[in-house]
């Protein structure tokens, strides 16, 4: 047996085409949607996924600006650029790229990050209001997650799904999304004894660590979901998931690094902006 590939192109380009034709009504009517992007790092894959964003956004009709603040940038300089970003009427979505210099995390810093404009989830009143059921943007990965097994029609409600990973911005969000949709949700994270035991009962399985084939063939349960959100560089220069090739031996269906939740998660993030500039007076 070897497992479907679950592709993500498709669906993102549908979200981004959708994107693009309300993008172009509000620019025609005065409110060109606009994502800011501000950076404090010199990782290469965090580069690369911000120059992914302003292709993906000015390709759609969307205006994108970045704002490099270097990898020894101070907290309170970066706190400070998303409180005048934040307060920046031209600006309908902001978003923080990770890693972060030290001293500073993530969710310390996205509390500055206006609530309306927080289209990758980060502030904790969104990732508050989204494990209370609340509306909120979802962190776009963690969406990603369940838009590709939407969009592939797999079920949900009722069934185990395994996610490995508890991060802020993905395990626990995407844990959220997946007990919203009824599904019996169980987090494994790098103290859980006997991993494989425990993803052996996925029905879906999400791989939401960054550590490059930590998911081999004998953690997949027979016929299993499997999603595949790591984007780890090869020393090649080359992009691998969470799960070795191996698995697909295992795995019903499975998506696949590159193109699988990566463009999704793109593909979201733009979504969230022109809603954002939508609901903006
Ligand atoms: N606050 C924050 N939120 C993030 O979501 C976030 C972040 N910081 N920091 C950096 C990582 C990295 N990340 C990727 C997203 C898409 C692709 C992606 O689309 N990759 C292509 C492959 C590109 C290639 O082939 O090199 C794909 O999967 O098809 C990659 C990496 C989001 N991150």
């Amino acid at each position: 047996m070897t497992a479907t590939v679950l592709t993500g192109t498709e669906l993102a380009k549908a979200i981004q085409a959708e994107a693009a034709a309300r993008a172009e009504e509000l620019a025609a009517a005065g409110r060109w949607p606009h994502l800011a992007v501000v950076t404090a790092t010199a990782d290469e894959s965090s580069a690369w996924y911000v120059r992914s964003i302003r292709r993906a956004a000015l390709k759609t009709g969307l205006e994108c600006t970045v704002h490099d603040l270097g990898a020894d940038a101070e907290p309170a300089a970066i706190h400070e650029k998303l409180t005048e970003l934040s307060a920046d009427p031209l600006v309908h979505g902001l978003m923080l790229q990770t890693p972060l210099p030290s001293g500073t995390t993530l969710e310390e810093l996205a509390s500055a990050i206006a609530f309306e404009k927080d289209v990758d989830g980060a502030n904790p009143l969104s990732l508050g209001r989204l494990a209370s059921g609340l509306p909120a943007f979802a962190p776009a990965t963690a969406e990603a997650v369940v838009a590709l097994l939407d969009h592939y029609k797999v079920p949900l409600s009722g069934r185990q799904a395994v996610v490995v990973g508890r991060s802020t911005v993905v395990g626990k969000p995407a844990a959220h999304l997946l007990l919203d949709r009824d599904a019996t949700v169980t987090i494994c994270h790098s103290r859980t004894a006997d991993l494989a035991a425990v993803t052996n009962t996925a029905e879906v399985l999400v791989a939401a660590v960054g550590r490059a084939a930590l998911i081999t063939a004998a953690h997949v349960r027979p016929g299993a979901v499997v999603i595949d959100v790591g984007t780890n560089p090869t020393p090649e220069g080359a992009l691998v998931g969470d799960v070795a090739p191996e698995a697909a031996e295992r795995a019903g269906s499975l998506t696949p690094v590159p193109g699988g939740v990566g463009p999704v998660t793109t593909a979201l993030l733009l979504r969230h902006t022109v809603l954002a500039a939508d609901r903006a007076s």
